[in-house]
């Protein structure tokens, strides 16, 4: 089964971080895309998703997975039969909206019908892990689990 990295993005942070996750499983020559580039129609059954996104503003997505949530409010896609798992990306100092970004791209996800594999991660920028040291064991352990 092919692995598809999307990642949403406002300075950087997931992109990079997206970059390392298709470098660790390279054996799988995943494919990486920002959302702001992908299009709903294109999620294909035969494929994993890695749903890599930060959160800004007041809990909202990052400028570049804000065009992908119109397409998805707009085209209001039949995702069934699509698997993904979420690593979401923010900071504790917003304890009122944190990790909203990724709680909005699952909840967009599974309520056009898609599975959510595992538990959406939650990485803290105020925190003391980087995120590939919670981001690779997380891909690994979804490798181990059969998802691809
Ligand atoms: C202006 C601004 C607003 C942010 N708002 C939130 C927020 O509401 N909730 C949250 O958990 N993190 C928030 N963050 C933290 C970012 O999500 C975090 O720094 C992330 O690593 C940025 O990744 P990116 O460079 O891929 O966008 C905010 C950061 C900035 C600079």
């Amino acid at each position: 089964m092919q692995i598809h990295i999307l990642y949403g993005t406002e300075t950087g942070n997931a992109e990079m971080l997206a970059e390392d996750i298709s470098d660790h499983l390279s054996e799988h020559a995943p494919e990486v895309t920002n959302l702001e580039d992908f299009d709903p129609a294109d999620f294909d059954t035969g494929t994993f998703y890695l749903v890599v996104t930060s959160t800004y503003g007041d809990g909202e997505l990052p400028a570049s997975a804000q065009p992908f949530a119109e397409k998805m409010a707009s085209q209001a896609p039949d995702l069934s039969g699509i698997r993904f798992a979420v690593f979401g990306m923010g900071d504790s100092e917003y304890p009122e909206t944190f990790n909203f970004g990724g709680k909005r791209l699952e909840e967009m996800l599974t309520g056009a019908g898609a599975e959510l594999v595992g538990e959406r991660v939650t990485h803290d920028a105020s925190g003391s892990d980087m995120a590939d040291d919670l981001a690779l064991p997380w891909v690994d352990a979804l490798l181990a689990e059969g998802v691809a």
